[in-house]
């Protein structure tokens, strides 16, 4: 039949891989790591991409396009943060049946194919600022176990890259996910800028942390070593301040485990390409053609209202497994008409998060049908804020953290901010399950009364951030 067989609460990562592949998101693929990405991810991906792809035009960014493949001599140039990441870069060594002369990298992120060509367009400073994204994919030959869309060996992500003259220059609400805004630690940001900042998830369900979006200040680290240098107004040489950005197809992934349930995926109306299932429900003897026109009546005036709406109009189906299949597709809305609906001129609106029922007059349907999704968008959020927030733990001793964390908590701790404090803490908390490591500390600090000490070392503590283990 079409019910799940394991349950959200009880044995979640079979859940999570029974979800994805049921609601049609995904499909398992001969190579280990890597995903088919079914019609019903990619209008999900299409719709948070027209958003962001919005936004960034808004700002100036222009779309571009490199190549797939970085020479190595390049990929080699930015040692210190390559280093960690060497063992996940895949190598192109052969063509057919002979060796290539130089194997070629699959780019892992672009920076060190994107900047010498920024060397090579940056002269003045009228070329400045340049603000480039594009969309692509990106191959880590990743070795922890692979889950679709958190952890694959290729996804598609969007990069920005943006130079400036000045550092002054360089400095969440389509998928319902309350996230925390911050800063990322010395130890956890991208090595190869001066600060990373971040936005962090978590999965209630497994008591993880998972980073959502991130973006690094880079400084002149990599203008320094791609020699991306400008002559400034009054002739002299100046270097280039740039940023990088990123988020990825993972965000999908924290989105069915964030708002998933016992019968399927639930998708926020916003990235749902389907808003609003419509379903027939015939009788015997009643007026089967008009029950279907009326069907197609309301697809219509959703549509032209801008609602996404379809008509289920399989005759192959019982209107009982229709409400089952886009139940686990987790379509946020669903119209069902029948003869008594059809008599009363009024259509029946079941909403997928809470069941609800409501009996909706056929003239008044665009409007309570635009507010439901709405109040379906709003409930999704709040629903997730409140699950999150009640995995959050603050702590002040080192005793509280390790039963907080032994809870699969969140935890919010008065901390130091010494690298080797941090270090400690995740050589202690070393376990099966993964050790703690700092998530953020939250732009948003609480007060910090004088003489609060760290969690960890008992020290003066000097910012609130949030701990916990991690995807
Ligand atoms: O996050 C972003 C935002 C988008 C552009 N790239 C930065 C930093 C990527 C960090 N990173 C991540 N995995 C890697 C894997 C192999 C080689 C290099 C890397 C690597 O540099």
């Amino acid at each position: 039949g079409l019910g799940l067989v394991n349950r959200k609460d009880e044995n979640f990562g079979e859940w999570y891989s029974e979800v994805v592949v049921n609601a049609e998101l995904i499909e398992y693929y001969d190579i280990s790591g890597c995903y088919i990405l079914r019609p019903w991810t990619m209008a999900i991906w299409e719709e948070m991409q027209k958003f962001f792809d919005a936004e960034i035009k808004k700002m100036d960014i222009q779309n571009c396009y490199f190549p797939l493949f970085v020479s190595p001599g390049v990929l080699q140039k930015e040692k210190d943060h390559v280093e960690g990441f060497a063992p996940e870069v895949a190598w192109v060594t052969k063509s057919g049946e002979s060796e290539l002369e130089v194997p070629i990298a699959i780019r892992p992120t672009s920076e060190t194919v994107m900047y010498p060509y920024y060397s090579k367009w940056i002269r003045g400073h009228r070329d400045l600022p340049l603000k480039l994204n594009q969309w692509c994919n990106v191959v880590r030959w990743e070795f922890s176990h692979p889950t679709p869309f958190i952890r694959s060996r290729e996804f598609l992500w969007q990069e920005g890259h943006t130079a400036f003259a000045t550092k002054a220059e360089a400095d969440e609400e389509y998928l319902a996910i309350p996230v925390i805004k911050g800063k990322k630690s010395e130890l956890e940001k991208f090595a190869g800028g001066l600060y990373t900042t971040s936005v962090e998830a978590f999965v209630p369900n497994t008591g993880r942390g998972i980073q959502g979006a991130t973006s690094h200040c880079l400084g002149q680290n990599f203008a320094k070593m791609f020699e991306i240098n400008f002559e400034n107004e009054k002739g002299e040489k100046g270097m280039a301040w740039q940023n990088s950005w990123a988020y990825s197809t993972r965000t999908i992934g924290v989105m069915v485990m964030v708002h998933g349930d016992d019968k399927g995926l639930v998708l926020p109306p916003k990235v749902a390409s389907v808003q609003v299932i419509v379903i027939p429900v015939p009788y015997k003897d009643a007026d089967t053609q008009g029950i279907y026109d009326a069907c197609s009546a309301t697809v219509a005036s959703l549509t032209e209202a801008g609602i996404r709406a379809k008509a289920d109009f399989r005759d192959n189906y019982s209107p009982g497994w229709k409400y089952s299949h886009w139940e686990l597709k987790g379509v946020p809305l669903r119209i069902e008409i029948g003869p008594k609906d059809l008599a009363n001129n009024q259509v029946r609106a079941v909403r997928r998060d809470n069941s609800a029922k409501t009996d909706i007059p056929r003239d008044n349907l665009v409007d309570q049908v635009k507010e439901m999704l709405d109040n379906i968008q709003q409930s999704l959020f709040d629903a997730a804020k409140q699950k999150r927030d009640a995995c959050i733990q603050t702590v002040k001793t080192w005793d509280e953290f390790v039963e907080a964390l032994s809870q699969r908590k969140m935890i919010f701790a008065p901390w130091c901010d010494e690298e080797e404090v941090e270090v400690d803490v995740k050589a202690r908390t070393k376990g099966e399950m993964g050790a703690c490591k700092s998530l953020c500390s939250p732009f948003d600090q609480p007060e910090l009364p004088e003489g609060t000490k760290c969690f960890a070392s008992g020290k003066p503590a000097k910012k609130w951030t949030y701990w916990g283990r991690s995807y």
